[in-house]
């Protein structure tokens, strides 16, 4: 066996309940005195509960999903005039992704405190969009310095926007598995990553204000995103970021709707990933588990449904085209992926995708 993993550097604190002082402790570590909490409009209940002990030195609200760079030069400008020293974020992946946007050039530590399955939180990936175009990049900087996971503040995560989040996460776990430089580590953690995920999002429905399902989705939100980020991105998450960039689609949603197609065309070529992943979930094949679990948290289905035209198909075909991530399992032409994008325009059954043989390697 030789393979290299880059383990990253990050406390990560599971505090139930215990947002306020485990933050608190968290930016004292760091021994930051000029605090910029950065959190959008609908979050500042919750961020004023957790953040109300820290010294803060200014609060910020403009949040954009996809942070367009407009946003994040205001925000790190206002970052420069009150000299913060560090950054804590209450909020979803844009809010997290806002404060990634500022420490990639003021160099300040993060502490992200989620309030989504979104994941960015332990990554080192960012995010920023610019005229349309999604650019993404890694940069140690960015990487929250610590996290504090809270499940009381995810309750409030009305139950549609819980099950696309939640398919945001699984879908890093199952792109990390042919992910461009996927090693056996990430693989055993997105094996675990979808299995949290696959009996969280069931309980989280079950039963939206209870505990239970929210931690183990959390706990798999965070297996997900160390997996997704030592991995780094594979066509599917290639796919949603085109989407993403250059129609403003929701991103929980698109992804969440992308993932059985992304599945269904890169398993027959993917034997190993395919066993790991039907593993996971209990499951004869990975695309009968996915689906199964779409089917009992009631998935969002087509891209139809949250904004893209069907004339933007063949545009975005071309853009994705100049992004496909070597190494792929299966080649990847303008022809396949016009079926692919299509068929998830429709929401039509992935399983109509080809079974590659044609491609088999
Ligand atoms: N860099 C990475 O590794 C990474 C990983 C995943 C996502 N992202 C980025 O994150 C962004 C998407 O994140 P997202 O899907 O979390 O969306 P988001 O942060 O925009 O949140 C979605 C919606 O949920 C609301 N919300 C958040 N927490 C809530 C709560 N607890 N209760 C009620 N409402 C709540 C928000 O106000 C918003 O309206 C995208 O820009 C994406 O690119 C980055
Ligand atoms: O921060 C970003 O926008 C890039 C990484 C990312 O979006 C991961 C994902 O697509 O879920």
């Amino acid at each position: 066996m030789r393979f290299a993993h880059e383990t990253l550097p990050q406390r990560v604190c599971f505090a139930s309940g215990e947002a306020a002082s485990t933050l608190r402790a968290e930016v004292e570590r760091l021994g930051a005195r000029r605090v910029m909490v950065i959190a959008a409009a609908a979050e500042a209940e919750l961020a004023q509960q957790v953040t109300a002990d820290l010294p803060v030195a200014l609060r910020w609200s403009e949040v954009v999903m996809h942070v367009p760079v407009e946003v994040a030069e205001r925000a790190r400008a206002a970052a420069a005039v009150h000299e913060v020293d560090c950054l804590v974020s209450v909020g979803g992946g844009s809010t997290t992704g806002l404060a990634k946007a500022i420490a990639l050039t003021a160099d300040v530590p993060i502490v992200a405190v989620p309030t989504t399955y979104a994941g960015s939180e332990a990554t080192s990936v960012w995010g920023l969009t610019e005229r349309a175009r999604k650019t993404t990049g890694v940069d140690a900087r960015v990487l929250p310095r610590s996290v504090v996971y809270d499940a009381t503040l995810t309750v409030s995560l009305p139950v549609p926007m819980s099950v696309a989040s939640g398919l945001n996460a699984l879908a890093h776990c199952v792109d990390a598995m042919w992910g461009p430089r996927v090693d056996p580590i990430d693989r055993a953690l997105a094996g675990e990553g979808i299995h949290a995920l696959a009996t969280g999002l069931p309980a989280v429905m079950a039963d939206p204000a209870g505990l239970p399902g929210r931690e183990r989705t959390l706990y798999g939100t965070y297996l997900s995103a160390v997996a997704f980020s030592s991995a780094g991105s594979g066509l599917h998450h290639k796919i949603c970021h085109v989407l993403g960039g250059r129609y403003d689609l929701p991103h929980a949603q698109t992804h969440a709707v992308v993932l059985p197609y992304v599945l269904a065309f890169n398993a027959p070529c993917a034997p190993e990933a395919d066993r790991r992943i039907a593993a996971a979930f209990g499951a004869r094949s990975a695309i009968e588990g996915l689906q199964r679990l779409r089917h009992d948290v009631d998935a969002p289905k087509a891209l139809r449904d949250y904004g893209l035209e069907e004339s933007d198909v063949d545009d975005a075909v071309q853009a994705v085209l100049d992004v496909v991530p070597a190494g792929n399992p299966r080649p990847v032409t303008a022809g396949s992926l016009q079926h692919l994008l299509r068929s998830a325009w429709r929401g039509t059954d992935p399983s109509t995708m080809t079974d590659g043989k044609e491609d088999r390697r």
